[in-house]
Order: structure tokens, then sequence, then C-alpha cells
């Protein structure tokens, strides 16, 4: 096994409560026929037990788009899952000991939202870094300020790692995003939201390539 390959672009993060009433398996599946590139499954709520019951009914539609699953906060649930990956917040295990538990076949991304959290991140242990909150969002009660376009500029001037904005981004904003200097653009309302999950995950997806047409 080596580490996967994973492409920022449209990053589907996503948990029960997060599709409107429906289904996250059918919220999922749609999202990957529209052209998500990455998911994570995020449930602050559930027990490991439960949240492993998420991810295996998230696993087979994952691979057979060959789309990384990635899991929030909880390593011992990425393991036991036989997930591609984790996401470590800044109040989170430690990434150093995360990436060591890990091995080097697996993603792992963690947040930081200024330089003094992305002086805190052990670079060499990490492949993306999520940046944010770029927007105000209401899909996390506890997501501090705002950062706005010029703090994904100010990060990207800060490091060549890949970057991934979020919060808040709806396809309107998605560009100007990239345009900061993301990579890709994280969502959970924009698509998990959306009465069509794949026509809001293709228009992520377009414009997110727009965007980066040209871009050095
Ligand atoms: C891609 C991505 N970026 C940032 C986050 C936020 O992680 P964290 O700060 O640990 O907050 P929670 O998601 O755990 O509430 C993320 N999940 N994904
Ligand atoms: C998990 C997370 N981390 C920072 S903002 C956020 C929520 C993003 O949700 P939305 O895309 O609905 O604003
Ligand atoms: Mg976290």
């Amino acid at each position: 096994m080596t580490r996967p390959t994973f492409d920022l672009s449209v990053y589907l993060v996503i948990g029960p409560g997060d599709c409107a009433g429906r289904r996250m398996s059918d919220v999922v599946a749609r999202a990957l026929a529209g052209g998500a590139t990455l998911v994570q499954l995020r449930d602050k709520e559930a027990s490991d037990h439960d949240m492993l019951a998420l991810g295996e009914a998230l696993i087979p539609l994952c691979r057979a788009a060959r789309v990384p699953l990635i899991v929030n906060d909880r390593l011992d649930v990425a393991l036991a899952l036989g997930a591609d990956g984790l996401h470590l917040g800044q109040d989170d295990d430690e990434a150093a000991a995360a990436r060591a538990r890990l091995g080097e076949d697996r993603i792992l991304g963690v947040s930081a939202a200024n330089a003094a959290e992305l002086a805190r991140v052990p670079l060499y242990a990490v492949d993306y870094i999520g940046v944010g909150p770029v927007f105000a969002t209401s899909s996390k009660p506890d997501a501090g300020e705002a950062i706005g376009l010029e703090g994904v500029a100010a990060m990207r001037r800060l490091t060549d790692k890949p970057l991934v904005g979020i919060g808040g981004i709806s396809t309107d904003r998605a560009t100007a995003v990239i345009e900061a200097g993301a990579n890709g653009v994280a969502v959970v309302s924009a698509i998990g939201g959306a009465e069509d999950p794949a026509q809001a995950a293709r228009r992520l997806r377009d414009a997110v390539k727009d965007a980066s047409t040209g871009q050095v």
C-alpha cells in the first residue's frame, strides 16, 4: 500500500446531520457522481461504534469512485475502518503522534487558521492544511472568527503545502478562495444541504477548475 493520491478540489465534509433529512450514503453517492474529489466523515456526536458503522457505509461508495475517505478527529476509528486518512484540528491529537500511528500509507490533514497555528503544525507529518473558517458558517458553532480571503492569501504566503479553504464556501465564493491561493474548497452545507448534491458538486468542481487554470 502507498499513500493514496488525493485531489482537494471539492472536499465534501459530511455527517448524518448535514444531509437535510436524507440518508448520508445517498447524499455522498450523489456528490461523488457529481465529481466530489475527497470525502470526510465528520460526526461530532456519534460514538466510535456508530462512527465506524457510518464509515462502513461510505467505504464502498468512495472506493468505487476512487475517492479517498478521510475520518475527522478519531484516529482509532480511521484505523479500524481502514480509511484512507484522518483530519485533525488544533485541539485534537498531536499530528506527529498521529502520523506515527497512521503509518506512511494514509493521508493526514490538519487545520490551521493563521501563522501561529501553522507554526504548531509538524509540516513533515502532514499532507494538507484546512484553512478557515474562510467565511462565517453555521455548520460549526465553535468555529473561530472568519479569516476571509486575506487570511487564505496569508497562509499561502507562509507555506507550499496544499491548502483547502473551509467555512461558508458556496459555488459563488469558490473562485475567490482558489484565487486567494487555496488548492480546493471543503464544504458541508453547499453540498449536504443542496437540493441536488450532484449538481452542487459539479458546479463547485467547474468553478475550482476554471479558477485554477492559469495559476502557477
Ligand atoms: C478540511 C477540513 N478543514 C478543517 C476542518 C476543521 O477541523 P477542526 O478544527 O478539528 O474542527 P472539527 O471539524 O473537528 O469540528 C475540517 N474538519 N476539515
Ligand atoms: C468543519 C468546519 N471547519 C471550519 S468551518 C467548518 C464547517 C464548514 O461548513 P459549511 O461549508 O457549511 O460552512
Ligand atoms: Mg477536529
